[in-house]
């Protein structure tokens, strides 16, 4: 199920690698880059094992959201494999933070934040934290990862090129971290977008396997990641003239800084010209089978959730999560995300960022 695998087939420039890394003041962060399967997380794996097999404390981070070794997926994991591994995912992880997509697209906050608080709670426990990252290397990836590295400050930038398609990313590093240019193991296998989503459905699957429904007060807790209660409610006059007026039924209506967000229901086909700059709208099917972070008091989260169903007028979400009942105890915040998806996996597909 997991793609990586610890192998010690690798190409001869990772011995150097590893020398360097050996004799490198501790703590040493080192941060992984390389463009969609080009052995990231293998070398990761690899490098991982052959440290801890000389007696050093290591620590993963495992911040490639789509295809995440850590369970679960649509986090950034911490984890310290105390033993040598095969795979990813076989890391207990010590500590999630929630991003709530499977791309970085719309979420780069999100990734820089996760990363940067995961590296600093690794800092006070290992010797060497390696930093596992998206495939995301070109485009808007190149912003992406300059703000990692801005944030992070690795010691050690390791960049898997076929060609020179990291040099854009680097560029602004050289004279400031030490670089190491790996060529691209002759062994990685490209996987498809299907064979991806495949992947995932196995792992989300995993994750919720042993799932329980809760129905759970929102008014207990802190709400984030929507706008779907900030601002006031809309008044009654409000909401039977937009309902008129569209053919909405209106589950709920929020007016922020003068601005309407309304979850509705058609009640008949009819073509609408809305202006999205003034009345912002969501189907309330949209919201089912939408995934949360559980977060503690620390902003960490400690697992996930997927909503089932939300009563807004008494403020009752059905909430199916795997957490255990000490656990539930300690999130005090609801985060929620963008990715729609079952608990037997199925991805539902994914919503705008500014749709909620
Ligand atoms: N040195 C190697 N020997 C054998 N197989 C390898 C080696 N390096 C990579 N592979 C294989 O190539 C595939 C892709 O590798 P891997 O998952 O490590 O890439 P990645 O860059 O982390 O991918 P992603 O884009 O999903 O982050 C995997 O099936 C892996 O087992």
């Amino acid at each position: 199920m997991n793609k990586a695998r610890y192998t010690q087939e690798v190409p001869e420039d990772r011995k150097e690698l590893l020398n360097a890394l050996n004799e490198h003041k501790k703590p040493v962060k080192i941060m992984i880059l390389g463009g969609v399967d080009t052995g990231k997380t293998t070398l990761a794996t690899f490098l991982a094992n052959e440290l801890l097999s000389s007696g050093f404390r290591i620590a993963i981070i495992d911040s490639d959201i789509g295809q995440k070794g850590i369970l679960p997926p649509a986090t950034i994991s911490l984890g310290f494999p105390e033993g040598l591994f095969e795979s990813f995912g076989e890391i207990k992880a010590y500590k999630h933070y929630f991003v709530g997509s499977i791309t970085p697209n719309q979420f780069f906050g999100e990734m820089i934040a996760g990363v940067k608080l995961l590296t600093d709670e690794a800092e006070k426990k290992a010797d060497i934290i390696i930093i596992d990252t998206t495939g995301m290397i070109s485009g808007a990836g190149v912003e992406l990862k300059r703000m990692k590295i801005e944030t992070v400050k690795p010691d050690v930038i390791v960049a898997l090129q076929k060609e020179n398609e990291l040099e854009p990313i680097l560029k602004p590093f050289e004279e400031k971290t030490q670089i190491f240019r790996l060529e691209v193991s002759k062994k990685v296998r490209k996987f498809s977008r299907e064979e991806r989503r495949e992947i995932r459905k196995e792992k989300w699957k995993k994750y919720f396997r042993d799932s329980k429904s809760y129905t759970v007060n929102l008014n207990h807790f802190i709400i984030s990641g929507t706008q779907l209660f900030q601002g006031e409610d809309i008044n009654e006059n409000e909401k039977s003239l937009l309902e008129a007026l569209f053919k909405w039924l209106i589950i709920h209506g929020r007016k922020i800084g003068g601005k309407y967000l309304i979850v509705k229901v058609d009640t008949s086909n009819i073509p609408r010209q809305v202006d999205k700059n003034v009345l912002q709208y969501i189907d309330f099917e949209k919201l089912s089978n939408l995934l949360l972070g559980m977060i503690d008091k620390d902003g960490f989260c400690v697992g996930l959730g997927i909503l089932k169903f939300v009563n807004f007028r008494d403020m009752k979400a059905e909430i199916l999560t795997p957490l255990d009942e000490e656990t539930i105890k300690e999130i005090r915040e609801i985060r929620f995300g963008r990715v729609r998806v079952r608990e037997d996996g199925e991805e539902l597909g994914l919503l705008d960022r500014n749709a909620l």
